[in-house]
């Protein structure tokens, strides 16, 4: 499991540690892992050229001293101070071995095309707000110029906690982060500045608490999925029911029930009007139909779990059909329509057993009255809010998925590709999330799981080109088996 932390918690941390050691040493472990990094990406250190960005705080004094350590190999390394004040110690060690101050202008296009690497020491866990002058400037230059940076510790501009991008932000190919991964490098639209995170060890280890976010590994997925036993029969797997789909949208019921077949359902039940009914016996045979006459799930026999909403449509018929899934004693996982009908009628949520929604920013902006632009600025926030005001387990859709539940770190997802921004997958991805909770996953693990598998799938369907929903779930089983350190040809 990777596990990241908020700025505050790092300071915390290295406080502790600071104390225990000689004045300096967490900085020089902390350039030492910098430099090592930044000459393993030019083609040769002697003789490059190296531009430091260097603000007022401790994060340019890390640069500082790694342009020493890298001056000392023979690069040119040059450095831009744009603080009101510099490291001294840092800057001192940085003049001795070589290392020049230049100004401000030295980001001019012209000079940057001579440049090998720029190491943005401008700020770290210490940024408040939006970049201010003449920090932003020189971010604005570097980022147009086709220079690689090396961002140091954080991307100057990207709020180490939130993964919040108030102004301008650098936009790193490496991040080289100290003692541990700050939540806001996994959480878009921190993520998409920060390129690959290396972290550095400074010994933090022991001295960090509980972690604010959490990213599962394949390992840690491979665990927690459900594997049927020799005792296993159909029933004892994982009886799914799924209330999707309206003579609008039939392809929603499709997709959902295949996602969750795909994903290991014992068995599926699925339970709608006839022209849904039609296209789910077509599609899956396997899938044991009701076809309903009246929007109630009396009949439809027992299930584990539910999925409900996909393509349900917000009608009065959909209503009374959510009302009566709502009412059973069985976990629910709530999208797409239904959360529309859960936005206008709070009263459904109103159940003893376990909920997870899964929204993507307009949904959750439409349930919490939020904006949707504040919810895609700032997911993590906004994840646990709803995860605390809803009493529910939320997984957040989008470039990173987020999944929120009150006093657990969320789980933060980027398996998935951009490709998945195509209708329907989402219908999928409730099939896939839902067929976990039906198999004896609580809802924390089946959406954490559920979003892992459904965006390797997605990688594995796209292959770099578009994908449909229904090759991410054909490619589910693919994806259990890439989890499971099996080679994709076996069973
Ligand atoms: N502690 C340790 O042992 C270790 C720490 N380490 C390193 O230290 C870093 C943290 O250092 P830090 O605490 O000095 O803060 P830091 O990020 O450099 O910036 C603070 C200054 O930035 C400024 N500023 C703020 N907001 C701004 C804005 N919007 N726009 C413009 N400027 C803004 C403001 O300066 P002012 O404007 O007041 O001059 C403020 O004082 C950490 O990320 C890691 O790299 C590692 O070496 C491991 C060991
Ligand atoms: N840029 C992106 N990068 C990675 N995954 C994405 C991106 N955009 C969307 N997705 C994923 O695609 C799926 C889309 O779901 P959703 O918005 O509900 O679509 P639909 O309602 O059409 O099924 C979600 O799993 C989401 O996380
Ligand atoms: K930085």
């Amino acid at each position: 499991m990777r596990t990241a932390y908020t700025a505050d918690q790092i300071r915390a941390a290295e406080h502790v540690l600071m104390a225990r050691l000689p004045e300096g040493s967490l900085m020089r472990r902390a350039a030492s892992g910098l430099a090592t990094v930044s000459a393993a990406l030019l083609p040769m250190v002697y003789g490059s050229r190296v531009l430091l960005l260097v603000g007022s705080g401790d994060n340019g004094g890390d640069a500082l001293y790694a342009g020493m350590l890298l001056a000392r190999r023979g690069a040119r390394v040059e450095a831009i101070l744009a603080g009101t004040r510099t490291h001294e110690a840092g800057l001192e060690a940085f003049r001795l071995a070589g290392g020049r101050v230049v100004g401000p202008e030295a980001v001019d296009r012209a000079d940057l095309s001579f440049v090998d690497l720029v190491l943005d020491g401008l700020v770290g866990i210490g940024v408040t707000g939006a970049l201010r002058e003449p920090y932003a400037g020189l971010v604005r230059a570097v980022n147009a110029a086709p220079v690689p940076v090396v961002a140091v510790d954080v991307p100057s501009g990207v709020d180490a906690s939130t993964g919040r991008v108030p102004g301008t932000a650098i936009e790193a190919q490496v991040t080289v982060t100290m003692g541990a991964y700050k939540a806001g490098l996994l959480v878009d639209p921190g993520a998409a500045h920060a390129g690959v995170v290396e972290l550095v060890d400074i010994g933090l280890g022991p001295y960090l608490p509980d972690p604010d976010v959490v990213v599962l590994t394949p390992e840690d997925v491979a665990e927690l999925l459900p594997r049927p036993s020799n005792e296993s029969d159909k029933y004892r797997r994982g009886v799914l029911g799924v209330a999707a789909g309206s003579v609008q949208y039939t392809g929603a019921a499709v997709l959902t029930v295949g996602g969750a077949l795909r994903a290991g359902a014992g068995m599926v039940r699925y339970a709608g009007q006839s022209a849904p009914v039609g296209q789910v016996r077509a599609h899956w045979p396997e899938a044991v139909i009701t076809e309903l006459d009246r929007p109630s799930i009396g009949e439809v026999g027992r299930v584990q779990a539910w999925v409900l909403g996909p393509g349900l449509g917000t009608d009065d018929w959909a209503h009374e059909l959510a009302r009566s899934v709502l009412a059973s004693d069985v976990p629910v996982l709530i999208d797409a329509d239904a959360l529309t009908l859960v936005a206008r009628d709070r009263s459904l949520l109103r159940r003893t057993a376990p909920v997870l929604i899964t929204p993507h920013a307009g949904e959750l902006a439409r349930l919490t009255r939020a904006d949707r632009d504040q919810i895609e600025a700032a997911r993590l926030e906004h994840a646990h809010r709803a995860a605390t005001e809803l009493g529910v387990t939320v997984l957040l859709k989008g470039s990173t998925t987020v999944v929120a539940e009150q006093h657990r770190p969320a789980r933060v997802n980027r398996t998935g590709t951009s490709w998945l921004a195509t209708g329907g997958t989402g219908d999928v991805l409730s099939g896939v999330a839902g067929a976990l909770l039906a198999q004896g996953l609580g809802c924390y693990e089946a959406g954490s799981c559920g979003a892992y598998l459904h965006g390797l799938a997605g990688r594995i369907a796209a292959h770099g080109a578009p994908l449909t929903a229904a090759d991410v779930v054909a490619e589910i089983p693919s994806a259990i088996r890439t989890v499971r350190g099996e080679p994709r040809s076996t069973t």
